[in-house]
Formats: C-alpha cells, sequence, structure tokens
C-alpha cells in the first residue's frame, strides 16, 4: 500500500489551485505513457471547485481525457441532484473533454439495471481488467464518512464481485444511487479526497486518526498500489493532531 499523504491548505481557496494542477499533471503522466487520462469525478461539493480550478489552467488540452462517475444519483441529467448534470452545465462547456469521452448513467433504467449498464461502460473503456483501473479517481466525504454512495453500516462496503452497485436506501436523498464499489476504487492509481469546511472535522479525525476508523467507508480507501491524497483546508483539519504536510503558495504535489 502506497504512502498516505494528508496535506492541509488555509482555506479552500489554497487548495483548489494545487488540486487542478495535481490532476493536471498526472493527466501528462498518463497521456505520455497510455496515450489518455482516465478520470473519475464525484459530486457534492467538488463541482464548483473543479469547475473553477481546471479552466483556470494555461493550455489545459482534455482531449485525451475520458471521465466517468464515481457515483451518481438516479435522476433526469437535469435535475438540480444530477452529479453529471452540474458537471456538464458548470465544466463541461468549458474544457475540452469529447462528448464520446464522458460515460454518464442512463437514467430511464432502473437502479439495477442502470448499475449493470453503467458497469458494462466501464468494462468497455478498460477491456481485459477484470476491475477498472482509473488514473486519478476524485472523492469526497460527507460529514458521516461516507464516500461515492458508499455509506456507514452499508451492506454495499463488503461488495467485492461486482464493480459498479445499485443503491436504494441512500440515507441521504435522492435515495436511488449508482456507486463504483470499493475494490474498484482501491485499483486507481491515484486517489485524492477533498474535505474542506467545519463540518468534517470531527469525522475527519476519525477517520485519519481514530481506532474506529473502518466503519467509516472513507477509512476504507486505501489503494492497493496507488497514491492516496487527503487535501483538507484549515477548518476541516481544526482536530487533527497527526503530522500533516502544509505547502507553501504554488506547491505541487
Ligand atoms: O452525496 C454525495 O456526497 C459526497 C460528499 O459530498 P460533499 O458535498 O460533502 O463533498 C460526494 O462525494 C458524492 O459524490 C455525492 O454523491
Amino acid at each position: 500500500m502506497a504512502a498516505r499523504r494528508v496535506v492541509v491548505f488555509p482555506s479552500s481557496a489554497e487548495l483548489g489551485p494545487v488540486l487542478a494542477e495535481l490532476v493536471s499533471s498526472r493527466a501528462g503522466k498518463a497521456i505520455a505513457s497510455r496515450g489518455r487520462f482516465t478520470l473519475g469525478l464525484s459530486g457534492g461539493s467538488l463541482v464548483s471547485m473543479l469547475s473553477k480550478e481546471l479552466p483556470a489552467l494555461p493550455n489545459l488540452d482534455c482531449s485525451k481525457w475520458v471521465v466517468g462517475f464515481c457515483d451518481e444519483r438516479l435522476v433526469p441529467s437535469n435535475d438540480p441532484e444530477s452529479t453529471y448534470g452540474l458537471y456538464k452545465n458548470q465544466l463541461f462547456t468549458k474544457i475540452n473533454i469529447p462528448e464520446t469521452a464522458i460515460l454518464s448513467i442512463d437514467s430511464s433504467l432502473p437502479v439495477n439495471e442502470c448499475a449493470e449498464d453503467y458497469a458494462r461502460q466501464l468494462k468497455e473503456v478498460f477491456p481485459g481488467n477484470d476491475k477498472p483501473v482509473f488514473d486519478v479517481l476524485l472523492l469526497g466525504m460527507g460529514p458521516d464518512g461516507h464516500t461515492c454512495s458508499l455509506f456507514p453500516g452499508h451492506p454495499l462496503l463488503e461488495e467485492t464481485a461486482r464493480i459498479v452497485a445499485p443503491i436504494s436506501d441512500s440515507p441521504k436523498p435522492p435515495p436511488q444511487r449508482v456507486t463504483m464499489t470499493l475494490p474498484v476504487v482501491n485499483s486507481a492509481r491515484c486517489v485524492v479526497f477533498v474535505s474542506t469546511g467545519g463540518s468534517k472535522a470531527p469525522v475527519l479525525k476519525e477517520v485519519l486518526e481514530g481506532r474506529e476508523g473502518p466503519a467509516f467507508p472513507a477509512a476504507r480507501v486505501l489503494p492497493t498500489e496507488g497514491e492516496l491524497f487527503w487535501l483538507i483546508d484549515g477548518p476541516a483539519a481544526a482536530d487533527l493532531t497527526i503530522t500533516v504536510e502544509r505547502p507553501g503558495s504554488g506547491a505541487r504535489l
């Protein structure tokens, strides 16, 4: 397992540009060695941060990017809860990811079929692999410690066979969602959590320092071989006592 890097920024204003630069640097390396960059996006607070920071990078070329979603809510793409819909309006109009390289769920399907259909799309993009190996997965964490649509105490945390699973009883609305499973998340070459705001401080302490850590889905994200970053702002890091990195401005990770 690769070493975990916990990196604390004074505020999300300093964190955002470093996140964008991290994505861009891993994209450059992936394209140089494999001819494309595969990125998994999460919803929630990440949407606005990425939509602000990625288009601000000079000369960003996304023509060789393939983008999927770490989880998605089973709602039409024009519903305000649709993660795809938010990125479509806020980010995809500003950067040149080919439309055909954006994998999205078919929200007209019942949730089980929707998960199977999304798994099939992922298998097409990663032929020959038993699990997709994304270059970068960007994850958020809710105040309850959930990540993707993997919630504390939910049986989906034990899923080992499927790469994408349906969930019909999400404690956070909307109840029907599809989510990548932990084996896929932990196969990625690089996983980056972004956690900001004081509401995340208690759970962040548990996830990064607590003995009860594995009870929280986010604490079970431990890439087998890939890099693991936790990018946190000052308010979210307020309760941490572990040693963290505090980079200066213009830092690159
Ligand atoms: O419901 C969800 O929440 C998590 C965390 O969101 P945040 O706003 O607390 O950062 C998000 O990562 C996930 O994609 C989303 O479906």
